[in-house]
């Protein structure tokens, strides 16, 4: 097929598919690239983007959105520039009200779900720190960009929590069993150049506009790729994953809360928010 002819037909899908976005989204900024119509997501949600239900829902909102639309590709980034993502907001699993812990915790599941199994290929310019949820977000993704001198990691043991199967699995997706095992049992969080180094991230980046612009070459490596061969290859690696976790969707949840509401493990979260809350103190 003639260049022109590919890319006058490229056009055309993408003007049939332009993806409709709802304005409304409190916590993320969704815009399409007009070059390569790849959709960045950016969370915005200060101070650290932590991954509350509200955050968590839109952007399950904004993957169904993007499914539907047969989106060519999405960025996932960060507003701030120190902070990808906390992680999990803590303060939905400190003294948690049961019936919204369930929520929560459905909702995170459906963003994994749907960020892991998306037909579409994802990326993640992670532009600042990205502990135990924040680097479980980016590890969904299928390429990760990050800015040099922050850290990434499941850091959930030095929570005194443990880091649930269908996370575990996501990183050994990402790095080999050994490194999973060390990385998980001590609750590493690794700096930019030994995540790189690990294979836990593609590529570093010096800052956020060169993080854009090597996860948008991601996407060029698809152009010439029909996307069902695509999607069907992904869904091939990754579909049993997901499979387990629909299958104990209900059971993950009752195990996760009763786990979490633990005398001990609630002491050991507020001992890590004292820690968070003095850090700040001792700088000041
Ligand atoms: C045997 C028991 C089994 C139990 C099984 C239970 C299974 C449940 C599994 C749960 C899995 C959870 C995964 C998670 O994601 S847990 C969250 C882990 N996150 C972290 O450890 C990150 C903590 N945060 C930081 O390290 C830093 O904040 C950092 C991201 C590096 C940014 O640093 P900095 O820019 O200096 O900002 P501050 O630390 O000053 O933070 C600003 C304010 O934000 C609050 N904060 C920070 N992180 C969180 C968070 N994750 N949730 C809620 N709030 C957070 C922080 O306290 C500051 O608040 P304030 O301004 O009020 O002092």
């Amino acid at each position: 097929m003639m260049a022109s002819t590919r890319s006058l037909l490229r056009t055309k899908s993408l003007i049939s598919n332009l993806p409709r976005f709802s304005s409304n989204y409190k916590c993320l900024d969704v815009s399409v690239n007009n070059d390569n119509n790849i959709t960045t997501v950016t969370l915005k949600r200060p101070p650290v983007n932590s991954l509350n239900l509200d955050l968590l829902s839109e952007i399950s909102d904004v993957l169904t959105d993007l499914k539907k639309s047969k989106s060519p590709g999405m960025i996932l980034t960060s507003s701030s520039d120190k902070v990808f993502t906390a992680g999990l907001d803590i303060m939905e699993m400190h003294k948690p009200d049961p019936e919204r812990f369930k929520q929560f915790w459905y909702a995170l599941q459906d963003v994994w779900m749907k960020l892991y199994g998306s037909p579409f290929p994802t990326a993640a310019a992670i532009n600042g720190h990205a502990p135990a949820g924040g680097c479980l977000l980016a590890m969904c993704c299928e390429y990760r960009v990050m800015v040099q001198n922050f850290n990434i990691g499941l850091n959930e043991t030095q929570l005194g929590i443990v880091a649930p199967i269908w996370f575990i699995k996501t990183m050994l997706n990402t790095i080999s069993i050994r490194d999973t095992e060390l990385a998980l049992t001590t609750g590493r969080l690794f700096k930019t150049d030994e995540a790189l180094a690990v294979g836990l991230i593609d590529e570093m980046a010096t800052d956020k506009a060169d993080a854009l612009k090597k996860a948008n070459a991601f996407f060029e490596r698809f152009e010439m790729i029909p996307p069902i061969a695509r999607a069907y290859t992904k869904d091939s690696l990754r579909g049993s994953d997901i499979e387990d976790l629909k299958k104990n969707r209900e059971k993950d949840i009752q195990t996760t809360l009763s786990l979490i509401t633990q005398p001990k493990v609630q002491q050991g979260l507020e001992f890590y928010l004292a820690l968070l809350k003095n850090k700040k103190e001792s700088a000041a």
